[in-house]
């Protein structure tokens, strides 16, 4: 973390990193669309991806894009699909049913895209945005289905469940299926979910050769992929959706990820229709995950016994030295995010003990929890509330760890390492989004130590955070803590006060 940085908002990457030197309007979109985006988004100039991603599905051809965390995904994937829905000659009725599908992991990146779009169709009213996601009432999304949604943002499992049991759900004008955090989406929906929807959709046709009894798939509709981390996932995804797609942001450099454009399309350095697993050297070339080059990434080695002291002191350190905007810690359990959601938002301390009346508030910020244990109505007010807060700090599992777009959120503390080392790429890019600031901190166990490793084999290397430095300016009964040569977590005044303090804190509690 880099010491007391001003939280400014200044871009900590050359424009041109970040922002192609085109238009929107040089990418073929429609007049009205480009001031909408300028107006209504303040969005200028494109981004990289989005300056590739738009001529290429406004082509018509399936596209795959591969681009880092905050670079502009959504909007590359909703433009091109408003403008051809804004030209169509006759102006599409809701009676036409539903044009395009955008599959999303979580119930909050379906309200964020589905955010967005509200923005973007400000002038196109007969283009109806909609949402169905799980926790909502099916009889509501059921009318708002049959009233007819033109585009129609989803999580996989709550349009499965409508496919196949509301019958007023109208996609026989579908268009275009868009598949956002693409891997999550194939992992979530076990491939067979998700080819449930495309056969009910009609997205894949399995053509069966009468002279040889080959089968090969016809895709009537245009399939886009989007993820930040592509992976063995993606790839078995590619092969069920995907019919020669267009390649974006897969670095030629990375023959693993070479696409040679062929009848099939081969992805991953494969034949997406080989049935052929990839061995394992393939699978280890497979792309290194894309960082933002502006992400300060650090770990902090805790053993069990002082590491919700260390939390505690990071924190700390955080909201009152380096007055980070936004914080988002990440627990792997619903119970981890509740008990340190009580524990946070209670836990008082005298800096003296033998001044308790001076106790006040140790974290003075507001505290939010977000998990998928919580009643869906406070998953969204939750959700709300912290993007609109300037200082505040969120506790969640992996729910928050893909694609929302939290502005300002400065620091990612992974308290418990991700299961796998593809969601460090999603957590941490929560913060450090198009050109901003971020850090990141992963708390490891002096048995997860390999962790590192596992991280480095995909190109991303964490520095050593400053623990040290940071407990010894915290000041123990008025006197700073100073010894010759650190010994030990466990033996430091600072982290034996607080772990005192907090312990008794917790026992005295219900
Ligand atoms: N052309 C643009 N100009 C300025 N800001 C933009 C532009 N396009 C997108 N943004 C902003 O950049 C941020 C990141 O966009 P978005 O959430 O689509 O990124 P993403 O690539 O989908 O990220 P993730 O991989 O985490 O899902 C958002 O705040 C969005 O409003």
């Amino acid at each position: 973390m880099n010491e007391g940085m001003k939280t400014t908002t200044k871009k900590m990457v050359k424009e041109d990193e970040i922002f192609a030197s085109c238009t929107f309007a040089s990418l073929g979109l429609h007049a009205t669309l480009c001031d909408e985006l300028r107006d209504k988004m303040g969005f200028e100039v494109p981004t990289l991806v989005q300056a590739q991603a738009i001529p290429a599905i406004l082509s018509g051809r399936h596209v795959l894009v591969n681009a880092a965390t905050g670079t502009g995904k959504t909007v590359a994937y909703l433009v091109p699909i408003i403008h051809h829905l804004q030209k169509s000659d006759r102006r599409i009725q809701r009676a036409d049913g539903t044009f395009s599908l955008v599959l999303v992991p979580t119930r909050e990146l379906c309200m964020q895209v589905y955010e967005t779009l509200q923005k973007l169709l400000h002038r196109y009213h007969w283009i109806v945005p909609g949402y169905i996601t799980g926790g909502e009432s099916r009889s509501k999304e059921k009318a708002r289905l049959r009233k007819g949604i033109s585009i129609l943002v989803a999580t996989p499992g709550r349009l499965l469940d409508h496919l196949k049991n509301t019958s007023s759900f109208l996609y026989s004008n579908l268009h275009w299926i868009v598949f956002d955090e693409a891997d999550r989406i194939f992992e979530l929906g076990c491939g067979k979910e998700v080819e449930e929807i495309l056969d009910h959709l009609g997205s894949r046709k399995n053509i069966v050769n009468k002279d040889n009894g080959t089968s090969s798939f016809e895709f009537p509709q245009q399939n886009l992929l989007f993820s930040a981390t592509l992976n063995e996932k993606v790839n078995c995804f590619a092969k069920i959706s995907l019919e020669n797609p267009i390649m974006i942001g897969l670095d030629a450099g990375n023959n693993a990820l070479e696409f040679q454009p062929s009848e099939h399309g081969r992805f991953l350095g494969h034949d997406i229709n080989d049935e052929a697993q990839p061995t394992r050297k393939e699978k280890n070339l497979i792309a290194d995950y894309k960082i933002p080059t502006q992400l300060v990434q650090s770990y902090v080695q805790a053993p069990c016994a002082s590491r919700l002291a260390v939390l505690f002191s990071v924190l700390k350190y955080l909201f009152e030295r380096d007055c980070f905007e936004k914080t988002l810690v990440l627990f792997s359990t619903c119970d981890a995010v509740d008990f340190h959601y009580s524990l946070f938002g209670g836990f008082k301390f005298s800096s003296s003990e033998s001044e308790p009346r001076s106790e006040h508030l140790f974290l003075k910020c507001k505290i939010f929890r977000l998990h998928g244990s919580m009643k869906p109505e406070d998953r969204r007010t939750t959700f709300q509330a912290f993007k609109s807060e300037k200082l505040a700090l969120l506790l969640s599992t992996d729910i928050a760890a893909r694609g929302l777009d939290f502005p300002n959120v400065r620091c990612i503390i992974q308290y418990d390492p991700p299961g796998e080392a593809i969601e460090y790429v999603h957590r941490v890019g929560r913060t450090a989004r198009l050109g901003e600031r971020g850090d990141s901190l992963l708390f490891l166990q002096p048995t997860e130590i390999d962790y590192l490793q596992d991280l480095r084999n995909h190109g991303v290397s964490l520095t050593e955070y400053p623990l040290v430095k940071v407990l010894d300016s915290f000041p123990v009964r008025g006197r700073k803590h100073f010894v010759e040569k650190f010994v030990s977590l466990e033996s430091h005044s600072w982290i034996m006060f607080l772990q005192r303090a907090v312990e008794s804190f917790i026992a005295a509690e219900e």
